[in-house]
């Protein structure tokens, strides 16, 4: 574990992995209709929320089990999980924000934003939003849709010009709620799988 209060200031930062300030000044004035109450990440309903990119040290904060709770995460090891953790953090792509229950020292959601480099659209940046969940015992309660917006809102204050996700049909009326919409002719999913380690 990460004992924060030992780092300099840099060995902090580092510890995340994207830089916390792009969490600031997010435009929630153009989604606050999709929330009631209004909840933002600066401002999570509760004073033992806390949303934050991820951390080093969340292995120890039970997220690859919160993980579990979306799909097989299989044997990661904390050296497994810090090797994968460092090479995100080197592409620079990869926005994975947790809220952690400060209470509890716990992952408790979970939503990650990839975004990817173009040459079209005169050299712009696209997002998709991957591994949204929710601990089962916090559903219900909005975290969901201030995970989503949260990164959602951070993929425009990135400058991205679109932002897309794959997702079960049940789901499609959680992430028109949220402003995604299925465009008619252009919102097929298409799948080729390889052969994995599980
Ligand atoms: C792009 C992707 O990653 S898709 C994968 C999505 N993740 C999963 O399926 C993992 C398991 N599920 C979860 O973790 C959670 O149920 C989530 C993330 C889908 C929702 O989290 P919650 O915190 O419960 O959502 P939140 O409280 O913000 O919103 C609840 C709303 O979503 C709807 N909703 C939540 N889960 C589901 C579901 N599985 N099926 C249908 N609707 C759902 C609720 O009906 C509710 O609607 P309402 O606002 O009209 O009452």
């Amino acid at each position: 574990m990460v004992a924060t209060d030992k780092l300099s200031n840099e060995e902090f930062q580092a510890s995340y992995l994207y830089n916390p300030d792009s969490l600031s000044n997010l435009d929630w004035n153009s989604v606050k209709n999709r929330l009631s109450p209004l909840v933002t990440n600066e401002q999570p309903g509760e004073d033992y929320f806390l949303v934050r990119p991820l951390m080093i040290d969340d292995f120890e904060k039970g997220y690859l089990q919160l993980l579990s709770q979306l799909t097989v995460v299989g044997n990661v090891t904390k050296a497994d999980f810090e090797a994968q953790f460092k090479k995100m953090q080197k592409a620079g792509a990869y926005f994975v924000t947790v809220v952690e229950d400060i209470r509890h020292s716990k992952i408790i959601a979970s939503a990650t934003l990839v975004t990817e480099l173009k040459f079209i659209h005169q050299c712009s940046e696209r997002a998709r939003l991957e591994d949204v969940v929710v601990n089962n015992t916090y559903r219900g309660k909005q975290l969901g849709k201030l995970i989503v917006l949260t990164v959602t809102l951070l993929a425009k204050k990135l400058g991205c010009y679109k932002m897309s996700l794959d997702c079960k049909d049940p789901l499609i009326p959680f992430y028109q709620s949220l402003g995604y919409t299925l465009e008619p002719g252009n919102s097929n999913s298409m799948m080729l799988r390889y052969e994995s380690k599980l």
